[in-house]
């Protein structure tokens, strides 16, 4: 069943008698959705990783989005070792990235445009993979070397003959809209440049594929370290927990403060942060990065709404607003996988416990956020960093975005550093601050409802309390309900 129905069929979106003007102001543009998903009239849009309802007539305010979820799905990969001492020179300059592509057979027009662009944006770097040389390091892509599945596309575990491992994602049988999203992932990253950010090694483009090249991570993603296979091996000690925190909090200042355009990532998420043989983080999969705004707005408006339920950040999933603290609202979600070893959904755990965020709220606001600890960290550690993680975490997780901190003093309160204190202690003080952005508290259901049909189809989920829960997310220093008041 297409996920539109789907989730008209299991959402109660009627509006409440006892909604306040602004409630019932965002509750009938819910109400207009769901009319229109009855209708029929609501179309699925993929476009990448997103499914979304088009522009449909309504307030750009209201406009509602449709994030799709993406699951890795993880095989058992062998590499094919290659003996390093043996290659040859020549074997080595053809492992090299070419200069130039192909000329390329069959294919279509599309095809050949997208290479024309990319020769655009790589001119100047000798990135040009070829196809035979990614062959052969992945084993003609076996399953075996099948490490991960995105939304459309496969990421390959390769050596070159020199040694080198590499990730080699494939995006197939591409739409339009998919080629375009690859270019311009293709030109963002390539822009990029930071220890704590994946680099792009080259491209390649066969038979209509569109082809990245990265380094291949040894650990693999932090999703897998925290809630998958990689734990059993070993479980991340609190040391690291803490570095891999302050690395990417790095790696988002960088995109967000250092660029000379900045860059907004969309995506951060455990399973696009890859870890080094030293746990160094490095944040990965560009797909859905844009530039940020260079005007002298905050924010832009997004008609398509894409992400990871369990990292939206409120305003977007609402409202589609889009600033880089959509970037800072999915880190404080990392941190708490962070610190806790939980999934950001767990449909298992008791009622009102679903969202990591709901389960950790109560833990803090009680003063009890010791409780929040990962009961697989074991040994000795440090106390205040872990306050200070808990602490960052939700300051993070403040629904206004406006109120939100942004990653740079999010990085300082990481560190350490005074100053960040001071400004915390103004924000507290601030008692006549003004929210503008206030959610109806359907918003948090229809969120976590949502994020629970995609769960249920992988473990068999029920929704039905998500369905009756009442809770909220994280509010910001002037909730929705004083401003409502
Ligand atoms: N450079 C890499 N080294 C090692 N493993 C990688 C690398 N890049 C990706 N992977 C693995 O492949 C998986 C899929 O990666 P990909 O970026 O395509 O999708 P994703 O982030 O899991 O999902 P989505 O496309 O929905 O964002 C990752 O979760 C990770 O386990």
């Amino acid at each position: 069943m297409a996920l539109v129905n789907h989730v008209a069929h299991k959402l109660d979106l009627s509006p409440s008698s006892e909604l306040s003007n602004s409630e019932r102001k965002y509750d009938e543009s819910s109400v207009k959705r769901e009319e229109l998903l009855k209708m029929g009239e609501a179309k699925r849009k993929i476009s990448g990783r997103s499914v979304s309802l088009p522009s449909i007539d309504i307030l750009l305010d209201e406009k509602p989005g449709w994030p799709f979820l993406n699951r890795a799905t993880l095989g058992t990969p062998q590499v094919h070792h290659w003996h390093t001492r043996k290659v040859s020179v020549v074997n080595w300059v053809m492992s090299l990235p070419e200069r130039f592509p192909n000329n390329h057979q069959n294919l279509n027009s599309e095809t050949s445009f997208v290479i024309k662009q990319l020769k655009g944006i790589l001119r100047d770097n000798n990135k040009w993979f070829n196809y035979n040389v990614l062959k052969t390091a992945t084993s003609d892509f076996s399953q075996e070397n099948l490490i991960g599945k995105g939304g459309c596309n496969e990421v390959y575990r390769g050596i070159l003959e020199n040694g080198k491992g590499i990730a080699v994602k494939i995006l197939k049988s591409s739409s339009k809209e998919a080629r375009t999203d690859f270019v311009h992932e293709i030109n963002i990253i390539s822009s990029l440049s930071h220890q704590n950010i994946s680099p792009l090694l080259g491209v390649c483009v066969q038979d209509n594929d569109l082809i990245s090249v990265y380094n291949l991570s040894s650990i693999g993603s932090l999703e897998e370290s925290l809630h998958g296979k990689q734990k059993k091996k070993h479980v991340l000690s609190w040391e690291e927990r803490f570095k891999i925190a302050i690395g990417l909090a790095e790696a988002l200042d960088y995109l967000h403060n250092q660029c000379s355009k900045p860059v907004i990532h969309r995506d951060v998420k455990t399973s696009n942060v890859l870890l080094s043989a030293e746990f160094q983080p490095q944040l990965s999969d560009f797909g859905l990065s844009m530039w940020g705004p260079t005007t002298s707005s905050r924010y832009s408006i997004e008609a398509d709404v894409v992400g990871t339920f369990g990292y939206l950040a409120p305003e977007y999933f609402m409202y589609g607003k889009v600033s880089d603290k959509v970037d800072v609202y999915a880190f404080g979600v990392v941190l708490l996988e962070l610190v806790s070893g939980r999934n950001p959904i767990s449909p298992k755990n008791p009622r009102g416990q679903e969202s990591l965020i709901m389960w950790a709220k109560p833990l803090i606001e009680s003063g009890n956020s010791k409780g929040l600890l990962d009961p697989d960290v074991t040994e000795i550690f440090d106390e205040s960093q872990f306050q200070t993680m808990v602490l960052a975490a939700s300051h993070c997780l403040t629904r206004s975005a406006t109120h939100r901190p942004n990653i740079r003093q999010i990085l300082r309160l990481l560190r350490d550093e005074n100053e960040v204190g001071k400004w915390i202690m103004e924000e507290e003080e601030n008692e006549d601050c003004l929210d503008d952005e206030v959610y109806p508290n359907s918003s948090t259901e229809l969120y976590l409802s949502l994020a629970m049909l995609e769960v249920e189809d992988d473990e068999s989920a029920s929704i039905s309390s998500m369905e009756r829960s009442n809770n909220s997310l994280f509010s910001s220093s002037c909730s929705s309900g004083e401003l409502q008041a």
